[in-house]
């Protein structure tokens, strides 16, 4: 595929930067081959093109060879693309021979494609329209590549076209799929998103890149700071998910970034080859205002495509929806009870905010519920999510916690599920976050959890969007309760109770700031009451903490054997009834703890760890099995609680391995008993907490001794040198450039050096991705 073409000869920056000029298109340097196939194509294009406002039906089949394309576009469409076999998770040995015959090929078009393709080749503007995972990404790409090669231009001429996306990854994937399909065209091209160190690297290249793939706060950097960076030449752009990158407050940068570039088309002439100035496409699964508004700034009489706009339903085909009720302090329960039964699936699970994603993701791997997780947040360092990011595409079965970073766009292969565990905060949301299953021809199912507040007008909205959801309940066979072990993990550490807490408040501001009151009714937020909420739920906070600890049982176990030893001493000491030993406040105070403890099964009962009989959450009648928490906590708690002497009664009797010791209450026999009893106990536990430490010592050393050798294999220098910002799709590799870039490469190594956020237990991650790991290399840059 593509080697380095390092692009010497630099341009002269146009300052008036709006180079629109016809005599300034670049000098034609295809060889004659390729002149008559360009005009052949010309030709067709303005032959075949469809007449304006033109959307042919759905279903229609139509191969890409019938379309007027360049050779080496078909040739990038039929080789295919490299994604599919990250579907394996790179388990496949045979992984080298079988690449062609697994890679996903583009044959026949899909209804956007077929739609957009022929308008967008006369050079019209596009606003296109169609449901998710149905290749829109293709039906920008195919356009933008025929027009820089009927343009002839070269990695000599830098940039000719833009793709914008909101959000890195999302640009990352893009990229992916132009470096697949482009890779027989010799066009140079770079990928530019915020949040790397590399600015100064990037600003030698980016004056040399002909198709430009970038977020759009890092393309306006480059705009206002990269000198030699000539945009006068640009004549496609493309946005992504248009809608969205309004949405995230990108609109003055684009304002800004839409003043760089060309003006837009405007003439009326439907000549795609008299440059009448920059064609713009907006692409999204979702039109909105914000679109249509977008497009009265930047487009020129676009084509709307809307191929589904008169289908039965917004969402796709394959997709099956339901949605359930779950009270808020189950929705922990019933996002791990379906974690749990779902292990061999790949699960995208959605959160509102990042540490509402950092709080489940914690709280779950402590529980090692048995599938790999992850989180894939905002927050995190841009390595840590494109690493994240490339390991969740190439695993079979993960569950990834998401924030909206990830509702757009991403083509994960594989995702059987989407849940929705915060309500989106509109329609829109809600289709792309669904939208990461059943892609293409693809099946998947979504499942949105709704609190009982949420669920009358979230529903109407689905409906009146033409969205058909059925309505569900857990099946208490499945369900876990996780309340107790979360609060104890909560409880055990000051920075897990400042995560929850974090989590908990910015919940409450994301559905505060919810835009539709009547789906989020005031839930108590409005005003006063969200001081009431949270009120409630610290109280149910310290309840969980209370019964996690569990101490009153300790008590009454340690009374117990206490009883029975004070049996055995006044035995001994020929007092057959045993008074005495034990006092009766003592007892007193027992039998007072063992009805207190009733109190709090019954208590329990009555809510946080039950859920309702089958299909409803809150039914007192049937409790649910607890999530098992594993040995080495439950000793570990154990011992906190009895080395700070919290369950230690000041008047009884205790008992341990090495033999009983009788004591008085109040006397000096028992106070000395109790000081040495309390003194065996703690070098007994001191002696397990060491050994308990040393385990999880070599477990984590064991861990990350995994990783380095996993990223030693991960991060092996591609053969071919792809790990450049800066990269030639295909063609020409003669030897002179390719030893130029064995140099370079040498002194590239970011993806070496790993952070330490391994975001999962499981590290035995497949290391055969090559197409990942290039992409993720030229996304870490240099
Ligand atoms: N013509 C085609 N033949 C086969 N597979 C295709 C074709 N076009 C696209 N695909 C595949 O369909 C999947 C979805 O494509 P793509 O990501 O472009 O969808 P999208 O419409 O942009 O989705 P979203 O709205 O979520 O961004 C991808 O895996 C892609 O490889």
């Amino acid at each position: 595929m593509s080697k380095y073409k390092e692009t010497t000869t630099m341009k002269k920056p146009n300052k008036s930067n709006k180079s629109n000029n016809p005599l300034d298109t670049p000098p034609l340097k295809a060889s004659f081959r390729e002149k008559s196939q360009i005009l052949a194509l010309q030709k067709r294009i303005a032959s075949e093109c469809p007449p304006r406002g033109h959307v042919p039906p759905l279903n229609q089949k139509v191969s890409f060879r019938s379309l007027p394309l360049s050779e080496a576009t078909l040739r990038g469409l039929e080789e295919g693309d490299g994604k599919a076999e990250s579907a394996t998770g790179g388990k496949d040995k045979n992984k080298k021979k079988n690449v062609s015959s697994r890679k996903k090929q583009f044959l026949i078009m899909t209804d956007i494609q077929n739609a957009a393709i022929p308008h967008a080749l006369r050079g019209r503007d596009i606003l296109g329209a169609a449901r998710t995972g149905s290749g829109k990404t293709l039906a920008f790409l195919i356009p933008l590549l025929e027009k820089l090669y009927r343009r002839q231009y070269t990695p000599h001429d830098g940039p000719g076209a833009i793709v914008l996306s909101p959000t890195r990854e999302l640009a990352v994937q893009t990229f992916q799929v132009l470096r697949s399909i482009g890779s027989h065209h010799n066009f140079s091209a770079g990928l530019l998103v915020g949040g790397k160190k590399e600015f100064g690297l990037e600003q030698t290249h980016v004056p040399k890149m002909n198709i430009v793939v970038c977020t759009p706060g890092r393309l306006l950097q480059h705009l206002e700071q990269t000198v030699g960076l000539d945009v006068g030449r640009v004549c496609i752009l493309v946005l992504d998910e248009a809608d969205r990158i309004l949405d995230m407050g990108f609109r003055d940068q684009m304002i800004k970034i839409l003043d760089y570039l060309p003006p837009g088309n405007s003439t009326d002439d439907d000549d795609d080859e008299n440059e009448g100035g920059r064609q713009t496409m907006l692409f999204s699964a979702t039109q909105t205002k914000r679109v249509a508004d977008l497009a009265a700034l930047s487009l020129y009489r676009p084509e709307y495509i809307g191929v589904h706009d008169k289908e039965a339903s917004k969402t796709p085909k394959g997709l099956e929806q339901s949605a359930m009720v779950v009270p808020l302090q189950h929705k922990l329960d019933a996002v791990f009870s379906f974690i749990k039964s779902h292990l061999r699936c790949k699960t995208i699970i959605f959160f509102s905010s990042c540490s509402q994603v950092r709080h489940a993701w914690e709280i779950f791997c402590t529980m090692q519920p048995g599938v790999p997780l992850m989180a894939l947040h905002g927050k995190l360092k841009q390595e840590t999510r494109t690493k994240l990011y490339f390991d969740f595409l190439q695993r079979p079965h993960a569950v990834l916690f998401a924030t909206d970073v990830a509702s757009r766009g991403l083509d994960f292969p594989n995702v059987d599920w989407v849940v929705q565990a915060d309500a989106p905060e509109d329609v829109e949301m809600y289709i792309h976050r669904v939208g990461r299953t059943a892609r293409y021809t693809s099946g998947g199912k979504a499942l949105l959890l709704l609190l009982p507040q949420e669920e009358e007008g979230m529903l109407k909205l689905l409906s009146d969007a033409k969205i058909k959801v059925k309505t569900c309940s857990m099946n208490p066979k499945k369900a876990v309760v996780v309340s107790k072990k979360a609060a104890a993990v909560v409880a055990a550490s000051p920075d897990m109770n400042l995560l929850a807490k974090k989590a908990f408040k910015s919940y409450l501001r994301s559905i505060h700031l919810m835009p539709n009151k009547q789906v989020f009714p005031d839930l108590g937020l409005a005003s006063m009451p969200t001081v009431r909420f949270l009120k409630k739920l610290k109280s149910r906070d310290e309840e969980r903490k209370k019964k996690n600890v569990d101490y009153k049982l300790e008590k009454l176990k340690e009374e117990i054997r206490a009883e029975r030893l004070e049996k055995k001493i006044a035995k001994l000491k020929g007092n057959s009834s045993g008074e005495g030993v034990l006092s009766k406040q003592s007892k007193k105070k027992r039998s007072r703890d063992k009805s207190g403890s009733d109190d709090d099964e019954s208590k329990n009962d009555d809510g946080l760890l039950v859920v309702k009989q089958v299909h409803e959450w809150g039914n007192p009648a049937q409790p649910l099995p607890e999530v098992h928490i594993n040995e080495a906590s439950k000793s570990r708690h154990a011992k906190k609680i009895r080395i700070d002497g919290s369950n230690i009664e000041e008047d009884m009797v205790h008992v341990d391995k090495s033999g009983p010791t009788a004591v008085k209450p109040g006397g000096e026999e028992l106070a000395s008993a109790k000081e040495e009893y309390l003194q065996r106990v703690r070098d007994r536990l001191t002696k397990t907490r060491d050994l308990d430490r040393k385990e999880e010592r070599e477990r984590i050393h064991e861990k990350h001794k995994k990783k380095r050798m996993k990223d030693k294999v991960d991060t092996k220098k591609p053969e071919d040198g792809n790990d450049e910002m800066l990269v030639t799709l295909g063609g020409a590799s003669d030897d002179e450039t390719h030893d130029d870039v064995e140099s370079e490469n040498e002194e590239e190594s970011v993806y070496e050096d790993s952070d330490n956020d391994s975001m999962d237990d499981n590290s035995n991650a497949s290391v055969d991705v090559k197409a990942h790991e290039e992409l993720a290399l030229a996304m870490l840059g240099s």
